[in-house]
């Protein structure tokens, strides 16, 4: 036999012993794959079925692997819908590489008896922080500060307006979970204080509990949404919450875009009604409504909050580990909710 023989014997025998393995599929490469690279997924556990590097047409991609798929990992951009689930009789579980799970149809997991894990708490501190950096840029006016440098009009037009003090204002954060919860541990150090607004009253924590979120704004100078979408939050901040916020208030959003009305959020923004925001996340990413794009009061952020390749590093480890855990018939790492 042939070097090259050998090798083509190895890569088949490798083959045919990945087509054993049980089959996880993605149907478009979520972006920790895309960016640590594939090689750092690899299991003796399980498989990878790329929908994408398959040259047939889906819905035949799919009727061929239907029965052998027990596993799907996806991301926001790639929905796991009843229509889907359907197709797949043997899906068992649903890992998504993010921590939002609005993409996934849960009743219809839970229905079919289907466990679902999410990033868990691996993207709390790098969201806490991108809302911190949003918050300081938009109230010392950051962005704009170093337009206005390297435009040349600080030395034509003289000194660039005064921005304002984080400290001692009142602080609503709108969902107290991972993320939340590392941004008030963030905003207490900078002597603010804090109250929040959220499913239920939490006991683990002391800050003042506002059930209705207007509330919680009329009390507040700044709001940082850190919630999830759900039907609930659909378009939570609308122009009766941001008025309630008041003119120089501030509305910072690293949950999904859809939590707050964009319309209305934009309508306010040009209409003076509140101070400013600093959004990473949108209705219909990647459109950005053009009126943000023209207001200096505005900091605008690519859906990037929770993205670093430390916090890829750790989810890589944790959608490897679930994967594990659940073909191994172990507790899974970061259960949404259990089979
Ligand atoms: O937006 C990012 C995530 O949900 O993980």
């Amino acid at each position: 036999m042939t070097k090259s023989q050998i090798m083509d014997t190895e890569i088949q025998l490798d083959h045919r012993k990945s087509q054993q393995l049980p089959q996880v599929l993605v149907l478009k490469p979520p972006p920790v794959l895309t960016v640590i690279g594939e090689h750092s997924f690899s299991s003796p556990k399980f498989n990878f079925l790329k929908a994408w590097e398959s040259p047939l047409p889906l819905h035949q991609f799919l009727s061929t692997y239907a029965h052998s798929v027990q596993a799907i990992l996806c991301s926001g951009y790639s929905p796991v819908n009843e229509e889907l689930i359907r197709q797949l009789p043997s899906l068992r579980l649903v890992v998504t590489a993010s921590a939002g799970i609005n993409h996934i149809d849960l009743s219809a997991c839970w229905r079919h008896g289907i466990a679902v894990t999410n990033a868990g708490s691996v993207f709390s501190d790098d969201g806490a922080d991108a809302a911190i950096g949003l918050l300081i840029a938009v109230l010392r006016k950051i962005s704009a500060a170093d337009r206005y440098v390297r435009r040349g009009l600080w030395a034509k037009e003289g000194d660039f307006r005064l921005g304002s003090k984080l400290g001692g204002k009142r602080v609503g954060i709108v969902g107290l979970g991972g993320i939340g919860s590392e941004v008030a541990k963030r905003i207490e150090a900078f002597g603010c204080s804090i109250s929040y607004n959220s499913r239920k009253q939490k006991a683990s924590v002391s800050y003042p509990f506002f059930s209705d979120v207007c509330e919680l704004a009329a009390n507040s100078d700044i709001l940082i949404i850190c919630c999830g979408l759900t039907e609930q939050t659909h378009h939570l901040i609308n122009r009766q919450v941001l008025l309630a916020l008041g003119k120089d208030g501030v509305v910072i959003n690293v949950g999904r875009g859809a939590i707050i009305d964009e319309k209305e959020l934009v309508q306010c923004l040009v209409q003076g009604e509140i101070g400013g925001v600093g959004l990473d996340v949108f209705e219909n990413e990647p459109d950005v409504p053009k009126e943000l794009l023209e207001l200096d009061n505005v900091v605008l952020s690519p859906h990037r909050a929770v993205f670093t390749p430390e916090s890829f590093m750790d989810l890589c480890r944790l959608v490897v580990g679930n994967l594990e855990a659940f073909f191994s018939n172990k507790p899974l790492l970061s259960p949404v909710m259990a089979e």
